[in-house]
């Protein structure tokens, strides 16, 4: 299948840094598809989807995006648009002017409808960062990016969260690129996992990644309960514990 975004080979250099935050990097997402990276901070997860958009200088390689690609965008620092005062209604049609009826149902879309009197500032982190979600997607786009977007929320908000990502993909056939720190949840909602540290470390499906040496040695205990959730084989959702099902080793949930 044709990818929506290529790189291939990139390596990426700050002025003020001695070694490269990226080295020989190759990396596509096709439609459809839900892509997570991983990585510990500053292992260059924000400069990876900076240079697939576009939005930073290569040393090496090149990046190819599909012609006319439509990406709906959430960078990870957002706080100084949460800043200014500024109805819910008035963010979504920035940078780009929409009609009433879509700024409507973009939020109902993404679970928080009727919020468009609501100031920017008055709202929880959940239900800003599904303004967020919603403002994404209003451009109806073939490719989300979200750096990190469940950033400050509780273990049921990215749940909640991940699930609605699912759902959207499901619904839409968009593709999905995230930044995540969230490792158990993020595994599960993943078709394919990247583990960066500057280079790729490992990449595949969340039962290769997590099974993977560089990806535990890089996150250690964290790692472990990954890898337990993927041994435990599940008829249903951790949102619904269910009867008759077996425990991983290290299975946390009791009922
Ligand atoms: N504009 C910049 N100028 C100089 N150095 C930068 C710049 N942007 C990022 N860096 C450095 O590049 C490295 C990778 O940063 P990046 O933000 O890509 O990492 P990250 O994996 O997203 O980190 P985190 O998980 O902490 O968000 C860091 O050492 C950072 O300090």
């Amino acid at each position: 299948m044709t990818s929506l975004i290529c790189a291939t080979d990139v390596s990426v250099s700050h002025a003020d840094a001695d070694l490269p935050v990226l080295s020989h990097v190759d990396f596509h997402i096709v439609p459809a598809e839900i892509v997570t990276v991983v990585g510990p901070n500053g292992s260059g997860k924000s400069t990876l989807v900076r240079a697939l958009l576009g939005h930073v200088a290569l040393a090496t390689g090149r990046v190819q995006r599909a012609p006319a690609l439509r990406i709906g965008y959430v960078p990870q620092r957002v706080h100084i648009e949460r800043a200014m005062p500024m109805t819910v209604r008035r963010f979504l049609s920035l940078p780009r002017r929409v009609s009433d009826a879509q700024a409507s149902a973009a939020l109902e879309r993404t679970g928080v409808p009727g919020l468009e009197g609501r100031q920017i500032t008055a709202l929880s982190g959940g239900q800003f960062q599904r303004v967020l979600l919603a403002r994404a997607l209003l451009n109806d786009p073939q490719l989300l990016v979200l750096d990190e977007p469940t950033q400050g929320l509780d273990q049921p908000g990215i749940v909640a969260f991940y699930k609605l990502i699912e759902e959207v993909r499901a619904e839409t056939g968009v593709a999905v690129l995230m930044v995540s720190h969230d490792l158990l949840v993020v595994m599960r909602a993943s078709d394919r996992v990247v583990c960066l540290n500057g280079h790729v470390c490992c990449e595949g499906t969340p039962q290769v990644v997590s099974a993977a040496p560089a990806y535990r040695a890089m996150f250690g205990a964290e790692s472990q309960g990954t890898l337990a959730l993927y041994q435990h084989h599940h008829d249903h959702d951790h949102d619904h514990v269910a009867e008759g099902h077996s425990h991983g080793p290290a299975c946390a949930h009791t009922h």
